[in-house]
């Protein structure tokens, strides 16, 4: 079996990946030198507008699909290096995936029970029983246990779907827009949930989404734009003079390895900054200048 040694705390690690898409002759970068890692157990939201690249990522994270340029590992296994064997292994038992179409969750003509004992047989999981019953208690659906889908609500049927992603133990959950056919209240209550299991069960969680409340239930959420991790939010308790306890949210540039990094498009238009901006090192911070062009240097 094709194992690589990640730094022992990134669950996932992601280095310069790039990748192209050829179609009609025409190439369309979607990932254009992308760095992420999230530690072991950490749970990270991924926004971006449409046609960011978050959907690539996604695909190459689960294995579906593979980079053009840079490395990728996911719990310690090189997905460049797997063959198609251990691709499949990977897929059933190393991650868990939700989808945001519940019809790709669920199997409807199985109950929620019977949805769990599928997964887990078909990777040879044992104790499915007792398995099934306890994540379908964690997620709050025990009720659900002999319904099938159609006999569930929509937030019941995505709760359902993450605890058939967890039947067989992965250490990386994965999810595709999970609330993206919810309304906002059931939208929390399932980000609540994969919050929860992020916790209880420690597994490392990644959501791409475009749910503008995602970041309300995440400690870390990073943009993806053009390709590129461009921006994070942070958020963390403090606690104020009163002693009251408080959530700061923070919002940071990623700057990557060889020290690139995207300026906000607000700030660019604000102060016109293109083509090039002089820079200053401060004794504590970097100053970024618009580059005003001498009367010499205009035609
Ligand atoms: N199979 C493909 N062939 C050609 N171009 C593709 C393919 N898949 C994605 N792209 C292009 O790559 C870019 C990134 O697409 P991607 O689906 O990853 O974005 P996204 O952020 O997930 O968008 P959305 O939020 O709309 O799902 C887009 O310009 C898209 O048109």
């Amino acid at each position: 079996m094709t194992t690589v040694t990640a730094p022992a705390d990134a669950a996932i690690d992601c280095t310069d990946l790039v990748r192209i898409f050829t179609a009609d002759g025409i190439e369309v970068q979607a990932l254009q030198g992308l760095t992420l890692r999230v530690e072991s157990g950490g749970l990270v939201a991924i926004v971006g507008a449409s046609g960011s690249g978050k959907s690539t990522l996604l695909g190459i994270l689960s294995g579906l699909d593979k980079p053009t340029a840079g490395t990728v590992t996911v719990a310690g296994r090189d997905l460049l290096a797997l063959r198609s064997r251990e691709r499949v292994d990977y897929r059933r038992r190393t991650v868990g995936f939700v989808w945001q179409q519940t019809s790709r969750n669920l199997l409807g003509y199985l109950t929620a029970r019977e949805n769990l004992a599928l997964a887990m047989s078909v990777a040879g999981t044992g104790d499915r029983d007792r398995r099934a019953t306890e994540l379908l208690e964690l997620l709050e659906v025990g009720h659900c246990a002999d319904r099938r889908p159609t006999e569930m609500s929509g937030g019941e049927q995505q709760r359902v779907a993450i605890a058939v992603a967890l039947a067989n133990e992965p250490r990386v959950l994965l999810a595709d827009e999970p609330t993206g056919e919810l309304d906002e209240a059931t939208s929390a209550e399932v980000l609540e949930a994969m919050r929860g299991v992020n916790r209880e069960l420690g597994v490392t969680t990644l959501i791409v989404t475009h749910d503008p409340t995602v970041s309300e239930h995440v400690a870390r959420t990073v943009q993806i734009r053009d390709g590129r991790t461009a921006t994070e939010v942070l958020r963390r308790t403090g606690v104020n003079e009163e002693g009251h306890e408080h959530t700061v949210a923070e919002e940071f540039a990623v700057l990557d390895r060889v020290g690139r990094l995207q300026l906000p498009q607000e700030y660019l238009s604000t102060l016109g900054m293109r083509d090039r901006v002089r820079l200053a090192l401060e004794q504590d911070h970097v100053g970024v200048w618009p580059h005003v062009a001498d009367e010499e240097e205009r035609p």
